[in-house]
């Protein structure tokens, strides 16, 4: 059976979401993975240092008894009413490792999230001072804008300018999904980077609209075309460590999935890995995933590299069709279909 070690990974871009669901998210986030850059769209929002502490203590409440033990890394969710004081707090802490931007309505839980990106200068100013990441949810909210297009012209309105403002910000575009995004980035100085999904590498929007329209794949920012796909695996495997994992794992419960008006999120946390290496090795890159995986990101964050390691192996087996989340279900990424690599 072919084997793959690889150096234990890291999650740069995970839900955990809050109260009894912690137990299921936490446990397969435990699994393997080193730590997690934690959202923080709960709401109320984790606005401050004193809400991190206090969320980070539920995460690790949460934490299985047993096996590995996971580091949480939490995030600040900048408002209209954040203050430069409170990214100094933050920054000062071994508890924040990062602020995420999302414009008011980009996203699930985002109506906290900021009005005017304008008037964020004085806070990313500061954050650009004591050398704590942006990381940005980037798509424009307008309501005339195609949602195809959101995130290309995030891009041209705001952050091309956010890089030109404050040149030593370190920027982290979250799940990008476009060529454009892939190659503003790989453009841009060393100190802006992007997180790719698992479902972004392994699907286009037909898979979600084609043949019938499959709610489960539905996250934002949405499943573009066939050629953006592709521009993503190639940006992901190029071992250009500007582009690191993160698996943007955002559970929703079935029932707030399968209606007539569903929310957006993929889970994948339960074979993150696994759906990685999928992607990998269908590109042809197998021999990539391990930077892209386990390399980069601490790079990036400026944090050791994790020291042992976790092995995978080619064999295939049937994801569950749901799993328990809190007292709901949830349908997992590919439910009930088969998946080709296992974590030995
Ligand atoms: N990605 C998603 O589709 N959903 C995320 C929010 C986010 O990361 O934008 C969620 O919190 O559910
Ligand atoms: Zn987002
Ligand atoms: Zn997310």
């Amino acid at each position: 059976m072919q084997t793959l070690e690889i150096t234990r990974p890291d999650d740069w871009h995970i839900h955990l979401r809050d109260g009894e669901v912690l137990n299921h998210t936490v446990a397969d986030a435990s699994r393997y993975f080193g730590r997690v850059i934690v959202m923080p769209n709960l709401t109320p929002p984790v606005r401050n240092l004193a809400e991190a502490r206090a969320y980070r203590q539920r995460i690790e409440q949460a934490l299985p008894a047993s096996g590995h033990k996971l580091q949480p890394l939490m995030v600040l969710y900048l408002t209209d009413n954040t203050q430069p004081e409170d990214i100094a707090a933050a920054a000062a802490s071994d508890v924040v490792y990062a602020a995420k931007l999302y414009p008011a309505g980009a996203t699930t839980n985002s109506d906290s999230g900021v009005t005017r990106i304008e008037k964020l200068y004085p806070v990313l100013e500061s954050m650009e001072k004591h050398g704590l990441p942006l990381l940005v949810h980037g798509e424009v909210t307008d309501a005339e804008i195609d949602i195809f297009d959101r995130e290309a012209r995030f891009i041209d309105r705001y952050l091309r300018n956010i890089c030109l403002q404050f040149p030593a910000l370190k920027v982290v575009l979250e799940h990008i999904t476009t060529a454009d995004a892939a190659q503003f980035v790989s453009e841009s100085a060393e100190n802006v980077a992007a997180t790719i999904t698992a479902h972004h590498l392994l699907y286009n929007r037909n898979h979600m609209l084609a043949g019938g329209i499959r709610p489960h794949y539905y996250c934002l920012p949405i499943l573009k075309r066939n050629t953006h796909q592709q521009a993503l695996i190639a940006a992901a495997t190029s071992a250009s460590p500007k582009f690191f994992l993160g698996t943007d794992s955002a559970p929703h419960a079935r029932h707030r999935k399968e209606t007539s008006c569903g929310c957006a999120g993929c889970y994948t946390a339960y074979a993150a890995i696994e759906l990685y290496a999928e992607a990998f090795e269908t590109a042809g890159k197998l021999d990539k995933l391990e930077a892209f995986a386990s390399f980069y990101g601490p790079d990036f964050y400026g944090l050791p590299r994790n020291t042992d390691t976790i092995i995978l192996q080619k064999n295939s087996w049937t994801a569950p069709e749901q799993l328990p989340l809190g007292g709901d279900t949830i349908y997992p990424l590919r439910g009930g279909e088969q998946l080709h690599w296992q974590i030995a």
